[in-house]
């Protein structure tokens, strides 16, 4: 069944980033938000994982007890959700709508399952997938970030093997970005995005 919660959510198109853990979605459309915050407004999901060192709730994530958010979950409250790496992670219709009613872009940073899902409903934003030039490449950055166990570790790169697979399917996503050198994946993306860019803009200084 589609979802028509989301159909009276209102605003430009949103944008969702999928790809595997590590490719540098977080890095990408945080620079992205900042370069242009009055354009983009990040949709803040709901995780059961804990916090990161420098990671704040309400910002970075709601971060809640399982039992709450499956509640929520039940409640009908989210657009879609997701079990990733052992922990629930979902995207509330409060959290879009809070960034649509600012009618700026709305970022959703999701999963793969969150893309399945979010295909199902109205919402119809642009999918663009971040992807890393190698596993090598993945699995370094992620040590390297230093914030998983050896287990959650070995479950990402699990996950991001399937995801690159999943990634190569016809249409699933409007843009395919190799997030190398960091300053031309971002190059490429604000290109990809420049049309919904200027459109916002536009819609700003005319109103
Ligand atoms: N182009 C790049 N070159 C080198 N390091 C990078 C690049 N892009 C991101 N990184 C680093 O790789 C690590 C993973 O990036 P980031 O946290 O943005 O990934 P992510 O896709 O958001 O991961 P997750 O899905 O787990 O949140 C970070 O430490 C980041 O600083
Ligand atoms: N389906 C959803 N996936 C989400 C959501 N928020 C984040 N994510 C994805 O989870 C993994 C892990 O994130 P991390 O912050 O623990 O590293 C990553 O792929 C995110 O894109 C969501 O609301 N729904």
């Amino acid at each position: 069944m589609r979802d028509s919660t989301s159909k009276a959510m209102a605003g430009p198109r949103p944008v969702v980033f999928s790809g595997p853990s590590g490719a540098g979605k977080s890095t990408l459309l945080k620079k992205l938000i900042k370069e242009h915050e009055n354009v983009f407004g990040f949709s803040v999901s709901h995780t059961t994982r804990n916090p990161r060192p420098g990671e704040e709730n309400g910002r970075d994530y709601h971060y809640v007890t399982r039992e709450a958010m499956q509640a929520a979950i039940n409640n009908g409250e989210f657009i879609e959700n997701a079990e990733f790496s052992g922990n629930l992670y979902g995207t509330s219709k409060a959290a879009v709508q809070a960034v649509q009613a600012k009618n700026l872009i709305c970022i959703l940073d999701i999963d793969m399952q969150g893309v399945k899902n979010i295909k199902k409903t109205d919402l119809n934003p642009m999918y663009i997938s971040i992807q890393p030039p190698s596993m090598e490449v993945l699995e370094k950055r992620l040590r390297d970030r230093n914030t998983e166990s050896e287990e959650s570790l070995q479950k990402r790169l699990h996950a991001a093997n399937v995801d690159m697979e999943f990634s190569k399917e016809p249409g699933m996503f409007d843009v395919v970005i190799v997030n190398d050198n960091l300053e031309d994946a971002y190059k490429n993306l604000k290109q990809a995005l420049l049309e919904e860019i200027n459109k916002v803009k536009k819609a700003k200084a005319s109103s």
